[in-house]
């Protein structure tokens, strides 16, 4: 299947993506909704989900895009694959987490990929970073106990910012006693990855597990 083009950074922080995504009925999307959900935040493409959900059939998987053209193709590939335990959803994480994992099926939502998230290395465009402090505090909300968040960046500073904004919420802990994660603990590079090792460049890896509610 040809890819499609589209742009390569849209401002999350424009009118354009202000109104928040209206949550699917889950069960005309899954195949089986009793399955643990794996969402991958920021998918692009989502070759990454597409490979986990074949390697990982009993899980369910989400990936969550902004830029519009790119779930369409990346839902129409699934649709010719057949897969029943994946989806992709058109919206801005900024304003529609939220109201995605409040609605869906409790207690199914057990890891959480945050990889390679758009930079924005202005001080001024920081704010459209997808990692703010509600984001930290949603997963922590709805994500169960036990349950775990992976982030990957080439950029130490953003890797640095998202650690320290999970660091700083009770309701996680981060694992390992390195600083940064020598390898992917997941068995599938996502595609900005593969192109970062190409160029022989470092990646900055933080594995967090969810230990309490954090009240
Ligand atoms: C640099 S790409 C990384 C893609 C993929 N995770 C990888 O590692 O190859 C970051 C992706 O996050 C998406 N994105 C940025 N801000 C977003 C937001 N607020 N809501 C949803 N997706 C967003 C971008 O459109 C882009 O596709």
């Amino acid at each position: 299947m040809a890819a499609v083009r589209v742009r390569q950074h849209v401002n999350p922080l424009s009118r354009k993506y202000q109104t928040p995504t209206s949550p699917p009925d889950w069960s005309q999307i899954y195949a089986d909704l009793d399955q643990p959900i794996h969402l991958d935040i920021g998918c692009a493409r989502g070759r990454f989900v597409l490979s986990m959900a074949q390697i990982q059939p009993d899980w369910n998987f989400l990936g969550l895009e902004i830029r519009e053209p790119l779930v369409d193709e990346a839902n129409q590939y699934r649709d010719q694959l057949g897969l029943g335990n994946l989806h992709y959803l058109f919206c801005n994480v900024n304003n529609s987490l939220r109201p995605l994992l409040s609605s869906l099926p409790p207690g199914k939502l057990q890891r959480v990929t945050i990889q390679f998230p758009d930079p924005w290395f202005k001080k001024r465009h920081q704010k459209r970073r997808m990692v703010q402090p509600e984001t930290v505090a949603d997963l922590a909300n709805y994500l169960v106990i036990g349950g775990e968040v992976f982030i990957q960046s080439d950029v130490e500073a953003v890797a640095i910012e998202m650690r320290d904004r999970f660091q700083e919420h009770p309701a996680f802990q981060k694992q390992g006693t390195t600083e940064w994660l020598t390898q992917n603990p997941l068995p599938v590079p996502t595609e900005r990855e593969i192109a970062t090792f190409n160029k022989g460049e470092p990646v900055y890896r933080v594995l967090f597990q969810k230990i309490g509610t954090g009240d």
